[in-house]
Protein backbone atom coordinates (compact mmCIF):
# COMPACT_ATOMS: atom_id res chain seq x y z
CA UNK A 1 0.00 0.00 0.00
CA UNK A 2 0.94 3.49 -0.98
CA UNK A 3 0.95 6.03 2.13
CA UNK A 4 0.33 9.49 1.48
CA UNK A 5 3.56 10.63 2.70
CA UNK A 6 5.50 8.36 -0.32
CA UNK A 7 3.20 10.48 -2.87
CA UNK A 8 4.47 13.90 -1.18
CA UNK A 9 7.85 12.51 -1.65
CA UNK A 10 7.55 12.68 -5.49
CA UNK A 11 7.06 16.38 -5.61
CA UNK A 12 9.22 17.77 -7.65
CA UNK A 13 12.09 19.56 -6.62
CA UNK A 14 12.94 23.10 -7.52
CA UNK A 15 16.63 23.79 -8.95
CA UNK A 16 18.79 25.05 -6.22
CA UNK A 17 20.31 28.61 -6.29
CA UNK A 18 23.47 27.96 -4.76
CA UNK A 19 23.76 31.87 -3.86
CA UNK A 20 24.70 31.86 -0.35
CA UNK A 21 27.04 32.47 1.67
CA UNK A 22 29.02 29.83 3.09
CA UNK A 23 29.11 31.28 6.09
CA UNK A 24 27.33 28.91 9.04
CA UNK A 25 25.68 30.39 11.24
CA UNK A 26 24.76 27.18 12.92
CA UNK A 27 26.88 24.43 13.77
CA UNK A 28 25.05 21.25 15.54
CA UNK A 29 27.73 18.72 16.38
CA UNK A 30 27.08 15.30 17.48
CA UNK A 31 23.52 16.46 19.29
CA UNK A 32 22.26 13.50 21.72
CA UNK A 33 19.25 13.52 23.83
CA UNK A 34 18.41 10.73 25.67
CA UNK A 35 14.63 9.91 27.81
CA UNK A 36 15.86 7.22 30.38
CA UNK A 37 16.41 4.49 28.11
CA UNK A 38 15.19 6.12 25.03
CA UNK A 39 17.49 7.75 22.54
CA UNK A 40 15.57 10.02 20.92
CA UNK A 41 18.47 11.58 19.35
CA UNK A 42 21.56 9.95 18.02
CA UNK A 43 24.57 12.23 17.80
CA UNK A 44 22.96 14.47 15.02
CA UNK A 45 24.86 16.92 12.94
CA UNK A 46 23.22 19.80 10.91
CA UNK A 47 24.97 23.28 9.59
CA UNK A 48 22.85 25.95 8.97
CA UNK A 49 24.65 28.29 6.47
CA UNK A 50 23.61 32.23 6.04
CA UNK A 51 20.21 33.28 4.48
CA UNK A 52 19.85 29.20 4.14
CA UNK A 53 16.16 27.85 4.07
CA UNK A 54 16.60 24.49 5.56
CA UNK A 55 14.70 21.71 6.40
CA UNK A 56 14.37 18.84 9.18
CA UNK A 57 12.09 16.10 8.10
CA UNK A 58 11.28 12.35 9.17
CA UNK A 59 8.46 10.06 10.02
CA UNK A 60 6.49 10.50 13.17
CA UNK A 61 8.56 10.05 16.35
CA UNK A 62 11.87 10.39 14.74
CA UNK A 63 13.23 13.33 17.08
CA UNK A 64 12.42 16.40 14.72
CA UNK A 65 10.82 18.41 17.95
CA UNK A 66 13.82 16.82 20.51
CA UNK A 67 16.14 18.55 18.42
CA UNK A 68 14.34 21.80 18.38
CA UNK A 69 14.15 21.48 21.95
CA UNK A 70 17.63 20.91 22.64
CA UNK A 71 19.20 23.81 20.99
CA UNK A 72 16.78 26.34 22.02
CA UNK A 73 17.06 25.47 25.66
CA UNK A 74 13.91 23.67 26.82
CA UNK A 75 16.04 20.46 27.58
CA UNK A 76 19.63 20.33 28.51
CA UNK A 77 20.84 17.36 25.69
CA UNK A 78 23.01 14.85 27.51
CA UNK A 79 25.84 15.31 24.61
CA UNK A 80 26.74 17.67 21.45
CA UNK A 81 27.73 21.06 20.53
CA UNK A 82 25.56 23.91 19.99
CA UNK A 83 27.05 26.59 18.52
CA UNK A 84 25.46 29.81 17.11
CA UNK A 85 27.70 32.55 15.12
CA UNK A 86 26.06 35.87 14.32
CA UNK A 87 26.06 38.32 11.60
CA UNK A 88 29.51 39.94 13.10
CA UNK A 89 30.64 36.56 13.37
CA UNK A 90 30.86 36.45 17.16
CA UNK A 91 30.42 32.79 18.12
CA UNK A 92 28.53 31.77 21.07
CA UNK A 93 28.28 27.95 22.45
CA UNK A 94 24.24 27.72 23.41
CA UNK A 95 24.08 24.68 25.50
CA UNK A 96 23.16 24.95 29.27
CA UNK A 97 21.49 28.45 28.31
CA UNK A 98 18.01 29.10 29.00
CA UNK A 99 15.48 29.53 26.50
CA UNK A 100 15.41 33.29 26.63
CA UNK A 101 19.08 33.59 26.59
CA UNK A 102 19.32 31.68 23.53
CA UNK A 103 16.22 33.97 21.62
CA UNK A 104 18.67 37.24 23.19
CA UNK A 105 21.61 35.65 20.85
CA UNK A 106 19.43 35.56 17.93
CA UNK A 107 17.45 32.53 17.33
CA UNK A 108 13.97 32.39 17.83
CA UNK A 109 11.28 30.06 17.23
CA UNK A 110 7.67 28.95 16.41
CA UNK A 111 5.61 25.77 18.16
CA UNK A 112 4.04 23.24 16.80
CA UNK A 113 0.92 24.23 18.74
CA UNK A 114 0.28 27.70 18.18
CA UNK A 115 1.27 29.31 21.99
CA UNK A 116 0.30 32.68 22.29
CA UNK A 117 -1.46 34.52 24.54
CA UNK A 118 -4.64 33.80 24.03
CA UNK A 119 -5.78 36.44 26.05
CA UNK A 120 -3.94 39.01 25.20
CA UNK A 121 -4.29 41.07 22.37
CA UNK A 122 -2.10 40.72 19.02
CA UNK A 123 -0.30 43.96 19.82
CA UNK A 124 0.84 42.79 23.24
CA UNK A 125 1.29 39.42 21.97
CA UNK A 126 4.19 40.97 19.58
CA UNK A 127 5.05 43.45 22.33
CA UNK A 128 6.27 40.40 24.40
CA UNK A 129 8.64 39.18 22.11
CA UNK A 130 9.67 43.06 21.25
CA UNK A 131 10.11 43.24 25.11
CA UNK A 132 13.22 41.04 24.74
CA UNK A 133 15.30 43.86 23.24
CA UNK A 134 14.68 46.09 25.74
CA UNK A 135 17.58 47.43 27.87
CA UNK A 136 14.69 48.88 30.43
CA UNK A 137 14.56 46.59 33.68
CA UNK A 138 12.19 45.76 36.32
CA UNK A 139 12.80 49.07 38.37
CA UNK A 140 12.33 50.86 35.18
CA UNK A 141 9.74 49.45 35.01
CA UNK A 142 8.11 49.84 37.81
CA UNK A 143 9.37 53.89 38.23
CA UNK A 144 8.79 54.39 34.68
CA UNK A 145 11.51 57.18 34.20
CA UNK A 146 11.67 59.39 31.05
CA UNK A 147 13.80 56.89 29.21
CA UNK A 148 12.03 53.73 30.04
CA UNK A 149 8.68 56.02 28.46
CA UNK A 150 10.22 56.46 25.78
CA UNK A 151 11.46 53.09 25.13
CA UNK A 152 7.87 51.61 26.10
CA UNK A 153 6.36 54.03 23.19
CA UNK A 154 9.12 52.88 20.36
CA UNK A 155 8.46 49.30 21.31
CA UNK A 156 4.06 49.66 21.02
CA UNK A 157 5.64 51.93 17.38
CA UNK A 158 8.06 48.71 16.33
CA UNK A 159 5.45 45.70 17.09
CA UNK A 160 2.53 47.88 15.47
CA UNK A 161 5.35 48.09 12.13
CA UNK A 162 5.53 44.27 12.95
CA UNK A 163 1.98 43.69 12.41
CA UNK A 164 1.91 45.81 9.10
CA UNK A 165 4.77 43.51 7.63
CA UNK A 166 2.48 39.96 8.15
CA UNK A 167 -0.83 42.04 7.46
CA UNK A 168 -2.36 41.47 11.11
CA UNK A 169 -2.54 45.08 11.94
CA UNK A 170 -6.44 44.86 11.07
CA UNK A 171 -6.45 42.77 14.20
CA UNK A 172 -3.98 45.05 16.41
CA UNK A 173 -7.08 45.20 19.23
CA UNK A 174 -8.45 41.66 18.81
CA UNK A 175 -7.81 38.83 21.10
CA UNK A 176 -5.16 36.39 20.16
CA UNK A 177 -7.86 33.67 20.85
CA UNK A 178 -10.36 35.46 18.15
CA UNK A 179 -7.78 35.57 15.31
CA UNK A 180 -8.84 32.56 12.63
CA UNK A 181 -6.47 29.95 12.94
CA UNK A 182 -3.98 30.69 9.74
CA UNK A 183 -3.63 34.40 11.21
CA UNK A 184 -2.69 32.70 15.02
CA UNK A 185 0.29 31.09 13.21
CA UNK A 186 1.53 34.24 11.13
CA UNK A 187 1.37 36.07 14.91
CA UNK A 188 3.23 33.31 16.05
CA UNK A 189 5.76 33.77 13.49
CA UNK A 190 5.57 37.84 14.09
CA UNK A 191 5.88 37.35 17.78
CA UNK A 192 9.41 35.43 17.14
CA UNK A 193 9.90 37.67 14.44
CA UNK A 194 10.10 40.90 16.82
CA UNK A 195 12.94 39.56 18.71
CA UNK A 196 15.07 40.21 15.79
CA UNK A 197 16.35 36.55 15.26
CA UNK A 198 19.06 36.17 12.63
CA UNK A 199 18.14 32.19 12.76
CA UNK A 200 14.13 31.31 12.96
CA UNK A 201 13.08 28.24 13.60
CA UNK A 202 9.24 26.66 12.49
CA UNK A 203 7.91 23.73 14.10
CA UNK A 204 5.11 22.59 11.54
CA UNK A 205 4.11 25.98 10.74
CA UNK A 206 1.56 24.75 7.98
CA UNK A 207 0.24 22.34 9.75
CA UNK A 208 -3.68 22.43 10.28
CA UNK A 209 -3.53 25.38 7.15
CA UNK A 210 -5.53 24.43 4.51
CA UNK A 211 -3.91 24.83 0.60
CA UNK A 212 -4.55 28.53 0.22
CA UNK A 213 -3.12 29.20 3.22
CA UNK A 214 -0.26 27.30 3.15
CA UNK A 215 0.71 28.73 -0.51
CA UNK A 216 0.38 32.00 1.67
CA UNK A 217 2.66 30.78 4.07
CA UNK A 218 5.41 29.34 1.29
CA UNK A 219 5.21 33.35 -0.10
CA UNK A 220 5.79 34.82 2.92
CA UNK A 221 8.75 32.78 4.35
CA UNK A 222 10.53 33.33 1.02
CA UNK A 223 10.02 37.15 1.94
CA UNK A 224 11.49 36.55 5.48
CA UNK A 225 14.40 35.21 4.26
CA UNK A 226 14.79 38.08 1.72
CA UNK A 227 14.02 41.14 2.98
CA UNK A 228 15.13 40.00 6.77
CA UNK A 229 18.11 38.11 5.49
CA UNK A 230 17.76 35.47 8.28
CA UNK A 231 18.35 32.25 7.99
CA UNK A 232 15.13 29.52 8.42
CA UNK A 233 15.17 25.94 9.63
CA UNK A 234 11.90 24.12 9.58
CA UNK A 235 10.29 21.12 10.90
CA UNK A 236 7.32 20.67 8.25
CA UNK A 237 5.61 17.11 7.21
CA UNK A 238 4.03 19.19 4.47
CA UNK A 239 6.35 18.03 1.53
CA UNK A 240 5.51 20.13 -1.15
CA UNK A 241 6.27 23.25 1.00
CA UNK A 242 9.69 21.29 1.94
CA UNK A 243 10.76 20.57 -1.70
CA UNK A 244 9.76 23.99 -2.97
CA UNK A 245 11.12 26.32 -0.03
CA UNK A 246 14.33 24.26 0.93
CA UNK A 247 17.94 24.87 -0.44
CA UNK A 248 18.94 21.27 1.84
CA UNK A 249 17.16 18.79 3.97
CA UNK A 250 18.17 17.19 6.79
CA UNK A 251 16.28 13.66 7.48
CA UNK A 252 16.21 11.98 11.01
CA UNK A 253 14.53 8.68 11.53
CA UNK A 254 15.00 6.63 15.00
CA UNK A 255 16.88 9.44 16.38
CA UNK A 256 19.83 9.03 13.40
CA UNK A 257 20.64 11.39 11.05
CA UNK A 258 20.24 9.06 7.69
CA UNK A 259 20.50 11.82 4.68
CA UNK A 260 21.44 15.31 3.88
CA UNK A 261 20.82 17.11 0.45
CA UNK A 262 19.58 19.21 -1.58
CA UNK A 263 15.71 18.50 -2.17
CA UNK A 264 16.12 16.70 -5.42
CA UNK A 265 18.73 14.39 -3.96
CA UNK A 266 16.24 13.67 -0.89
CA UNK A 267 13.45 12.95 -2.67
CA UNK A 268 15.47 10.00 -4.96
CA UNK A 269 17.82 8.78 -1.86
CA UNK A 270 16.67 5.02 -1.05
CA UNK A 271 16.95 5.28 2.55
CA UNK A 272 14.76 8.29 2.54
CA UNK A 273 12.05 6.53 0.93
CA UNK A 274 12.26 3.18 2.69
CA UNK A 275 12.17 5.57 6.22
CA UNK A 276 8.85 6.78 5.11
CA UNK A 277 7.81 3.94 2.89
CA UNK A 278 8.58 0.86 5.66
CA UNK A 279 9.24 -2.27 4.08
CA UNK A 280 7.16 -1.27 1.47
CA UNK A 281 10.01 0.42 -0.29
CA UNK A 282 11.92 -2.74 -0.75
CA UNK A 283 9.01 -4.51 -2.96
N1 LIG B 1 9.93 14.73 27.26
C1 LIG B 1 10.01 13.48 26.76
N2 LIG B 1 10.10 12.40 27.58
C2 LIG B 1 10.20 11.16 27.07
N3 LIG B 1 10.21 10.87 25.77
C3 LIG B 1 10.10 11.90 24.90
C4 LIG B 1 10.00 13.26 25.34
N4 LIG B 1 9.92 14.07 24.26
C5 LIG B 1 9.95 13.26 23.18
N5 LIG B 1 10.07 11.97 23.57
C6 LIG B 1 10.17 10.81 22.69
O1 LIG B 1 11.26 11.04 21.80
C7 LIG B 1 10.96 10.54 20.50
C8 LIG B 1 11.05 11.67 19.50
O2 LIG B 1 9.95 12.54 19.70
P1 LIG B 1 9.77 13.91 18.89
O3 LIG B 1 8.57 14.59 19.44
O4 LIG B 1 11.06 14.67 18.92
O5 LIG B 1 9.49 13.36 17.42
P2 LIG B 1 9.07 14.19 16.12
O6 LIG B 1 9.98 13.75 15.03
O7 LIG B 1 9.02 15.64 16.42
O8 LIG B 1 7.60 13.61 15.86
P3 LIG B 1 6.30 14.29 15.18
O9 LIG B 1 6.59 14.42 13.71
O10 LIG B 1 5.23 13.27 15.44
O11 LIG B 1 6.05 15.59 15.87
C9 LIG B 1 9.57 9.91 20.58
O12 LIG B 1 9.74 8.53 20.81
C10 LIG B 1 8.96 10.60 21.78
O13 LIG B 1 8.00 9.78 22.40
Amino acid sequence: MTSEKSIVLKVEARPVENNHSTQPVLSVTQLTMNFGGLCALDEVDLTIKENEIVALIGPNGAGKTTFFNCITGIYTPSGGDVVLTDKAGHRSRLNGLKPDQVTKKGMARTFQNIRLFQNMTVLENVMIGRHCRMRTGIPGAVFRPPRAKSEEKQVVSDSYQILEKFDLHRYVNEFAKNLPYGAQRRLEIARAMATEPFLLLLDEPAAGMNAQETKELDAMIEKLRYEEKISILLIEHDMKLVMNLSDRIFVVDYGKKIAEGTPEAISQNPAVIKAYLGESADA
